[in-house]
């Protein structure tokens, strides 16, 4: 039945990209009535956890070879919680699947809502209402006051109608008071975390550049790159990836606190981005800073004499952005277990009912979880432009990003007076983040230029106290050519998306680089990566990641 297929296409990578709503709604492959689709996604996702007990118990998916996880647990909401039953003629092999384990279903159904102490559905569905309201996580706003322009904060705060002042994010995300607040970030200066309620938009202080809109992990970059340099270490600084310029400005307000002169170059490759990077750098007063409209990092020459100020690079360049937060819903369902794969099925990047990945004859239209992303179930307040819709990332294309990046930030490591460079993406996946930190530090440049990762204990104080750091999914026995050792992993910073921490998913590492190194020596860098190919043999140009 349309209806249940669409609804899984939709909650799966096949559904597009972009928010729930605009999957749905916008121009897309959906054959049902999108109000219908929405409604049997957004009821089904307050009844995951109590269905997919259900499904489990029953062992339905043992006995229905054809039916997905994600389809079980949509026509079993129907099933149990529809006044109209399953939306499909009773014929209708997909209805059958469900009702002809009709009486198994209902005594687990039955039991389960026993085991919660509900005395009638009506009771259930209330409780699990309660249950879902409690777990919703608020996520903050965060706007950076640009001190290049900000007069008077605290003034303009007081001017927003019952907007408090307080002390914690905790605080300030007690929304179910209906509180208005906001408070200073305990990790970057000059970051507000704002209650959901916040709208910042129509104010002045917006319009005129005092306040960027900016989310506290794509602060990090610019605040670890030069949040703790002293003055006469600072010379000129290049944003390699800058449109559309959130870095970038907040790179120019750090070195205009410093009293710096050196200016900052901001390369952006794509001409459209180069216009919206332009009139970011100007609202933000940001006269420090040099646009280098449609100009490719990489086609930069490193000896030209325009460069031989540089000593701070920052590369934050395209990535599979699996770390953004949607901008609205796309739920992660809780899934029951599926019997015929070895993966523990995903919310999201749940097939519909076409995996291609499926080979017949085993457990055709079973639908086992693919690798690949899509938008996580989190309702960020990432800046405008800075952060669209994630690509989805097959292993493939993350090799290409991976060496992508890889490719760039060892072509930062070239400037002859660079000491100092931070990598960043907005990505999740180690191949983005630790390893091409690892392969960074294998790699022939950074061993003859004499480049190695901050360790924490030299951080920036902020980023010394945040505790989210690198992660290395593989078990330590398993052999694996780019692997940080734990000093490594500590050096690199991680957020992660819908935590307490209220940030999109991010990462960033700092190298920092020992100027006595000889040009052609070959020591050792001591930082645990081993030696190897850091572009993995593979000189990908061309792959449009997220941007
Ligand atoms: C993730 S976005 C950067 C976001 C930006 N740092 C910010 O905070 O607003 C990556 C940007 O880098 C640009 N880009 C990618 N590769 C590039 C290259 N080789 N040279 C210059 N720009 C590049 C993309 O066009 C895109 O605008």
């Amino acid at each position: 039945m349309a209806l249940y297929y669409d609804a899984a296409s939709v909650l799966s990578s096949e559904g597009g990209q972009g928010s729930l709503k605009s999957r749905i709604y916008g121009p897309s492959t959906v054959k049902s009535n999108p109000t219908q689709i929405y409604a049997l996604i957004s009821e089904t996702a307050k009844r995951d956890v109590f269905l997919k007990d259900v499904l489990d118990r029953a062992g339905l998916l043992h006995d229905e070879p054809k039916l997905t996880p994600l389809l079980a647990l949509l026509l079993c909401h129907d099933h149990f919680f529809s006044k109209a039953g399953i939306a499909a003629p009773v014929k209708h092999p997909l209805r059958q699947s469900i009702e002809r384990h009709k009486a198994r279903l209902q005594s687990e159904f039955t039991r389960a809502r026993l085991r919660r102490k509900c005395a009638s559905v009506d009771a259930l569905k209330s409780s699990l209402d309660r249950e879902r309201a409690g777990l919703a996580r608020p996520h903050p706003r965060w706007a950076r006051v640009n001190t290049l322009v900000a007069q008077d904060v605290e003034a303009m705060f007081a001017s927003l109608p019952g907007c408090k002042r307080k002390l914690r994010l905790d605080d300030v995300l007690k929304v179910d008071q209906g509180t208005r607040s906001y408070c200073y970030d305990e990790h970057v200066p000059n970051l507000l975390a704002l209650s959901p309620g916040v709208d910042l938009t129509k104010t002045n202080a917006y319009r005129q550049g005092e306040l960027i809109l900016q989310d506290k992990a794509s602060c990090f970059p610019a605040y670890l790159l030069l949040g703790n340099e002293s003055k006469e270490n600072i010379g000129d600084v290049i944003d390699g990836c800058a449109a559309p310029g959130n870095k970038t400005t907040h790179l120019a307000a750090v070195i205009g606190e410093t009293g710096c002169t050196g200016k900052i170059i901001a390369c952006e490759r794509d001409g459209i981005r180069s216009k919206t990077l332009q009139s970011m750098v100007e609202k933000a007063n940001a006269d420090s800073v040099q646009v280098l409209a449609k100009q490719d990092f990489l086609a930069l020459d490193p000896a030209d004499a325009r460069f031989k100020g540089v000593t701070h690079l920052l590369l934050d360049p395209s990535c599979s952005g699996s770390g953004i937060l949607g901008r609205e819903d796309i739920p992660k369902l809780a899934l029951p277990e599926d019997p015929r794969t070895t993966m523990k099925p995903t919310t999201n990047g749940q097939p519909g009912s076409k995996s291609k990945k499926r080979k017949r004859g085993q457990g055709e239209g079973a639908g086992a979880p693919s690798s690949e992303e899509v938008p996580v179930a989190t309702t960020g307040n990432a800046a405008p432009d800075e952060e669209e819709a994630p690509v989805p990332a097959t292993e493939e294309r993350l090799q290409k990003l991976s060496n992508l990046q890889t490719r760039i930030v060892e072509h930062a490591m070239k400037f002859p007076a660079a000491r100092r460079i931070t990598y960043s993406t907005c990505s999740l996946h180690e191949q983005e983040n630790e390893v091409v930190v690892s392969r960074l530090l294998a790699s022939p440049i950074a061993q003859t230029h004499g480049w190695t990762v901050s360790p924490r204990s030299q951080q920036v104080d902020g980023m010394q106290r945040w505790k989210h750091r690198g992660v290395r999914s593989k078990p330590d026995d398993v052999d694996d050519q780019n692997k940080l050792n734990q000093e490594g992993l500590d050096a690199c910073i991680r957020c992660n998306p819908g935590d307490e921490e209220g940030t999109m998913g991010f990462f960033v590492c700092a190298f920092v680089r020992d100027l006595n190194t000889e040009e052609d020596s070959r020591g050792s860098n001591g930082s645990g990566a081993r030696n190897g190919d850091a572009n993995g043999g593979d000189r990908e140009e061309a792959w449009e990641g997220f941007d």
